[in-house]
């Protein structure tokens, strides 16, 4: 398959932006049909960060100090973002991703490659984001492809070496995708694991927020490693529930993303996490942010999810008490340490057993 001539990326926040910059730069060494690298065009939703992109090349609101390519362009008319594009990225907060397709359905393309970059799962729905993707816009799974990893968008935006997976069903359109992303700073890898790869990037977010309350209570690196090592076992077994691999997980979109959340001060779900180990309250904690953490708002729908599929997840559902002011971050640890023991193999699907 040729480059795409035009990548549109709604949502121009840290990771809409930086992924974009990604894209401009793989392009620079990949041209198109044309003989030149691929237009890259951002929605944003305020007219004034369009503008300092589309002429300054900045986006001082999300990435301050960081210079983005000529061919990054920005519009706040999603149909001019949209108008031809091969490739549509979506980085816009999950929970806002339904009403936001609605809004665009009609000038998407039909034939072009939607790709997700979101982490997160829609409330009263339990639906992952490139289920809702599929479900708004009607388009075959095939056709969504979902980019996750240890990929704090900073880090990236600043050029520093890092890795990710691109995941489709197609195998070749995965291929397409992460051919189109692959700069000389960040390195996509391909999975045909799309659940895996989704949930993986899902849940680190509600781990992330419990290490965060460890750091908040000035807990150490055993606790903070036991969560993180307790965090993936949760995770492998709510993927492996819905149909995600478990080799997945060992990956770098389940414990390379985890790692990198849990222990990265430039996460925001850690920081919220922090926040509320400090003895905040959730919604001074909200109050408190300017950007995403998704955790915050997808942890209740994993808890259903897992509990709709039998899989038992006690982090997740000590976080979930903390959100709802039923337990203190004081209390989890004795929550999660007084539950009866168990073998550390009980991860295990029935069927590895026999
Ligand atoms: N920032 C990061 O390092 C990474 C973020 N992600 C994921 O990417 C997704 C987007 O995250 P960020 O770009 O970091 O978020 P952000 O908070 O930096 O930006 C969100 C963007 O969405 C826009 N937005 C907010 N509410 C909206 C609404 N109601 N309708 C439409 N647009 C709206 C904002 O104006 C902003 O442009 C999240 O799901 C996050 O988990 C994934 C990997 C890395
Ligand atoms: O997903 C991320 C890194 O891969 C970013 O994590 P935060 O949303 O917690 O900042």
């Amino acid at each position: 398959m040729k480059p795409p001539r035009k990548v549109a990326v709604l949502g121009a926040g840290s990771w809409g932006t930086t992924f974009a910059k990604v894209i401009a730069d793989a392009a620079r060494f990949s041209s198109n049909d044309d003989g030149h690298p691929a237009r890259v065009v951002v929605w944003a939703r305020r007219p004034e960060v369009a503008t300092e992109i589309d002429e300054r090349h900045r986006n001082s609101s999300y990435l301050d100090g960081i210079e983005l390519p000529e061919n990054v362009h920005a519009t706040a008319d999603p149909s001019e973002a949209l108008e031809h594009a091969d490739i549509v990225v979506l980085a816009v907060p999950a929970q806002t991703l339904r009403a936001q397709l609605r809004q665009v359905a009609d000038v998407l393309p039909r034939s072009a490659v939607v790709v997700s970059l979101m982490k997160g799962l829609e409330r009263d729905s339990d639906a992952r984001m490139s289920e809702v993707i599929c479900s708004e816009l009607g388009l075959d799974s095939s056709r969504v492809a979902v980019v996750s990893g240890p990929n704090l968008a900073m880090e990236i935006a600043r050029e520093e070496p890092t890795a990710s997976v691109v995941a489709c069903e197609d195998e070749e359109i995965a291929a397409w995708v992460a051919a189109a992303a692959s700069a000389p700073y960040f390195r996509p890898y391909t999975n045909s694991d799309v659940v895996g790869v989704e949930m993986g990037g899902i849940v680190k977010n509600v781990i992330a927020l419990a290490v965060g309350m460890c750091d908040g209570m000035g807990m150490g690196d055993n606790t903070k490693a036991s969560v993180i090592t307790r965090g993936l076992a949760e995770t492998t077994r709510l993927a492996s529930a819905l149909g995600g691999r478990i080799e997945t997980m060992a990956g770098l979109a389940g414990l390379g993303d985890l790692v990198a959340t849990c222990s990265s001060p430039l996460s925001r779900n850690r920081t919220a996490g922090r926040l509320l180990g400090e003895d905040l309250t959730p919604d001074e904690v909200v109050a408190s942010m300017t950007q995403t953490a998704e955790g915050m708002k997808s942890a209740h729908a994993v808890l259903h999810l897992a509990r709709r599929n039998d899989v038992e997840m006690p982090i997740t559902e000590a976080v979930v008490a903390v959100l709802d002011g039923r337990l203190s971050t004081t209390d989890m640890a004795r929550a999660l340490l007084g539950r009866d023991l168990k073998s550390e193999q009980d991860h295990r699907n029935e069927s590895d057993d026999e």
